[in-house]
């Protein structure tokens, strides 16, 4: 999938323009290749979320973002500064929640929102953060007795005490219950709503589906997958899935032209999933269900749980990461 290209921006952006701009982002750690050429841009109000399997390099890209890592070779600009070594032009534009701690655990949730507060110009205030990221009533609290899932809040509270433009949260929900997730979840559409340019990774895929404006998968150091949630599914194509009959081996499975097939164990069984790409999915669908149905009458045997659904998020990703083939159901 191509991405579409625009020029960096200058040192005065307009609105319009791009908060975050990364061209052909390397970045190697000795020999080794961690991320591959990468481009993508974020406006303010949207978020970009960022997907992949482990090692991907998704967390070298944010903390390249940041200003910890300098490029190997390729551009990064925010609001068209570079933001190596965190230069003055950027401090308080830019929030993170980054994976790891960080957190003085003897201070008070209070003490240490006060502190953060108390080195920032222009600060929003104390009470409204704690309000904002549901912690009011742990506020007289010492961190150590926070929860994982509190704590990954109280580190959101911090990044935003300085009102950032551009926030980068990696894996912000991780060790959260549901509902602090769904809180978490209120949070980033309320700051991207107020403008907040956001890049989010996560391995919450539904994370993604629900919070994402455009989404990419890594793999590997590269992106393989760009595009709206809505435009990657549909170039994914249908998938026809059904358990498969004892009588049938995997071999014996036919073939359609414009569709391929995958077998795989799902809850103790075997599901068989043919996926179905191109122009006129709905109608060449039909046509490999007909012909299913024919093939299974023909050997009198039935198709159970038979079903026909678009491709999900996870069918992407799984596809991506280099599953040989499809879940069913
Ligand atoms: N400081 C480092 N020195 C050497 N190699 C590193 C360093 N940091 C990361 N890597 C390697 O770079 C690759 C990308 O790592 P990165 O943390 O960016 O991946 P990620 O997509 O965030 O993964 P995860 O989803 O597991 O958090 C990995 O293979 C990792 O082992």
């Amino acid at each position: 999938m191509t991405t579409t290209h625009t020029e960096l921006p200058s040192d005065r952006p307009t609105v319009d323009e791009p908060a975050v701009v990364v061209r052909d982002l390397r970045r190697n750690y000795g020999d080794f290749e961690a991320v591959k050429g990468i481009s993508f841009d974020i406006r303010p109000g949207e978020l970009f979320a960022l997907l992949g399997t482990n090692g991907a390099g998704k967390t070298t890209t944010i903390e390249t973002l940041e200003g910890f890592w300098r490029p190997t070779s390729g551009t990064v600009r925010v609001f068209g500064v570079d933001p190596y070594g965190q230069p003055p032009a950027l401090r308080g534009r830019t929030g993170a929640v980054l994976q790891g701690n960080g957190l003085m655990e003897d201070l008070t949730v209070r003490e240490s929102i006060t502190l953060t507060h108390d080195l920032t110009a222009e600060p929003r205030d104390v009470d409204e953060i704690l309000d904002l990221v549901d912690l009011g009533d742990k506020a007289g609290i010492a961190i150590r007795q926070l929860s994982g899932g509190q704590k990954r809040r109280l580190i959101l509270a911090q990044s935003l005490i300085a009102r950032p433009e551009v926030l980068y949260l990696d894996e912000p929900t991780t060790g959260m219950d549901p509902e602090a997730r769904h809180t978490t979840w209120r949070i980033i559409s309320e700051l991207k709503s107020r403008g907040v340019a956001v890049l989010l990774t996560t391995h919450y895929l539904e994370e993604a589906e629900r919070l994402a404006d455009r989404l990419a998968i890594m793999h590997r150091g590269e992106i393989r997958v760009e595009g709206t949630l809505a435009g990657v599914l549909s170039t994914w194509g249908d998938r026809i899935g059904f358990l498969m009959p004892e009588e049938i081996g995997t071999d014996d499975l036919p073939a359609f032209p414009d569709s391929t097939v995958g077998v795989r164990t799902r809850d103790g069984r075997l599901w068989a999933t043919y996926t179905v790409t191109g122009a006129d999915v709905a109608e060449r669908g039909h046509r490999v269900v007909a012909a299913l149905v024919a093939w299974a009458a023909e050997r009198d045997v039935v198709l159970r749980h038979l079903q026909v659904r678009g491709a999900s998020l996870e069918d992407v990703f799984l596809q991506v990461a280099g599953a040989t083939d499809l879940a069913a159901g």
